[in-house]
């Protein structure tokens, strides 16, 4: 089990009390390093019991040992241990509230038959209503198949299931969305993207997350096409956008220009793929991107079309090679792959001033520790360093601003607005090597990147309704 670095577990553990004392346990466990700081007695019995005992430790490396010292003890089965994430965890991290109680039959009669009749008949007469009449006006699905869950891989519709629940936690907290996570069983485009138009009724929104590439492309592609709300592969998009901020901020510190540089891209997965095409339209002339079997160019033909048209549009010197090659020279590293493929020998090899960005998740390309000072600006997705580069910088915000315009897309103009409204939060005099991006808790970002969205969206006439904030502005 990974265990979290807390400083306390819980132990359920089984004795037999014909055969050990709890003093012998509590003696055992203070000698491996662990102080009981609670007792849950949760099966008692003549013969046996279950405790569960929250054992505070100073350092999360002996956890190991005294758990094998407490399974090796005669008498004692130890049935589980589990750290404070797991714990956070049990019966899931969200739940469905009511906003009206039901306190009497007039209630009653009003939040569902006779009363709701009448609701549902407004919207059978007049569908846009559904967008004000139910919680589509503020619900978003966050749709999962668990094929590229984090860095972890094809790990599964169920075990997709913690992160699926997170993100909506991110969408209510940060941003006042309610969000539902829904990971399904199947891998099949066609069953996706129908299981998907059919649940869109209940939704002002699809966020469609960790479906491997380049699965996930066709998938984006048909729904945004066939369904009028928006539809937002955060894993392409989201990271896109706050990866350019992060970008065009590092680069104002390093004194470079956008269309001066070279961008070695690895992993061209989903991530990679839509930040590659991001970087592009914002200036970016030499990319060259970098997958399992080295850098992509136009002389292979690929089984991936979408290698096909990246093969196309980046490597205008067709470099060929591994990653450890075609970093030669480069200004800018960006890591969308798996943890550790990234080498400080490859560092030696960039440019001056080498700006890292190694936002594997939950494990980076490279560890800071493992960079050092030979990188100039580097950042990753996680929380626990400086520059988090993490996609929920941007997802909450701008599915705020898409819902409160009741856009029918997420247009690319207004993922651009979105970027350098999150960069714009920096300023001048703060920004430095490592601050480039601000804090997920910096509570301007949220409404920056909705101003930002909505703007965008009644720029373009992909707004549907003018938010009350933007009325009379002239
Ligand atoms: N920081 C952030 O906000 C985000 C980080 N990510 C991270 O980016 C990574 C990729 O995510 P997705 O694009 O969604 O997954 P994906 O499965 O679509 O893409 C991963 C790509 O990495 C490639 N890859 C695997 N081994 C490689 C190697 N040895 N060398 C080069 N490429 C290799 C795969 O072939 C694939 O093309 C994950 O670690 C994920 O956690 C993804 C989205 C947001
Ligand atoms: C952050 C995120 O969406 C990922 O790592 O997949
Ligand atoms: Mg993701």
């Amino acid at each position: 089990m990974r265990l979290e670095s807390g400083t306390s577990v819980i132990m359920r553990v089984e004795m037999d009390k014909q055969a050990v004392t709890f003093g012998e346990l509590v003696s055992l466990i203070g000698r491996q390093g662990g102080d009981i700081v609670a007792i849950d007695v949760i099966q008692p019995g003549r013969r046996t019991e279950i405790r569960d005992l929250t054992v505070s430790v100073a350092e999360p490396s002996v956890i190991g040992a005294l758990s094998d010292a407490v399974r090796a003890m005669k008498g004692i089965r130890l049935i589980n241990v589990s750290d404070r994430t797991f714990l956070l965890h049990l019966g899931g991290k969200i739940q469905i509230r009511s906003k009206v109680p039901i306190k009497n039959r007039d209630d009653l009669s009003r939040v569902y038959t006779p009363g709701v009749a009448n609701v549902c008949m407004a919207i059978r007469d007049d569908v846009n209503k559904s967008h004000s009449l139910t919680i589509r006006r503020n619900t978003v699905a966050v749709v999962s198949d668990g094929t590229a869950v984090l860095g972890l891989g094809d790990i599964g519709p169920h075990a997709a299931m913690p992160v699926m629940e997170g993100k909506a936690m991110l969408f209510k907290e940060l941003a006042g969305v309610d969000a539902f996570p829904i990971c399904l069983d199947t891998k099949d485009t066609e069953e996706i993207i129908a299981i998907v138009k059919a649940l869109a009724p209940t939704f002002g929104g699809i966020n469609l997350e960790d479906i491997s590439s380049p699965r996930c492309f066709e998938i984006e592609r048909r729904l945004k096409e066939e369904l009028d709300i928006p539809v937002f592969h955060d894993d392409q998009h989201g990271t896109a956008v706050v990866l350019l901020a992060g970008l065009v901020n590092a680069l104002k510190i390093v004194g470079k220009n956008i269309a001066d540089i070279k961008v070695v891209v690895c992993g061209i997965g989903a991530a990679g793929v839509a930040c590659s095409r991001m970087l592009l339209a914002a200036g970016v002339t030499r990319l060259v991107g970098v997958d399992k079997d080295g850098a992509i160019h136009r002389d292979e033909h690929y089984g991936n079309e979408a290698w096909n048209e990246f093969a196309r549009l980046t490597n205008p010197d067709n470099e060929k090679g591994r990653l450890s090659e075609v970093i030669a020279g480069a200004d800018v590293f960006i890591g969308l792959s798996r943890p550790r493929l990234l080498h400080n020998e490859d560092i030696r090899k960039m440019n001056s001033d080498p700006i890292v960005f190694a936002m594997a998740n939950p494990d980076p390309e490279i560890s800071p520790e493992e960079a050092g000072s030979s990188v100039r600006v580097f950042a990753t997705g996680r929380s626990d360093y400086p520059n988090q580069l993490n996609n929920v910088l941007a997802f909450p915000g701008i599915f705020r601003g898409a819902l409160d315009a009741r856009a029918r897309t997420i247009s690319e103009s207004m993922k651009l607005a979105a970027a350098h409204a999150i960069a714009s939060i920096v300023t001048p005099d703060e920004l430095n090597e490592e601050y480039i991006i601000p804090s997920v808790f910096n509570d301007k970002v949220v409404p920056a990147v909705r101003r930002a969205v909505v703007q965008e969206a009644i720029n373009e006439g992909i707004a549907r309704k003018v938010p009350s904030d933007f009325r009379n502005l002239d």
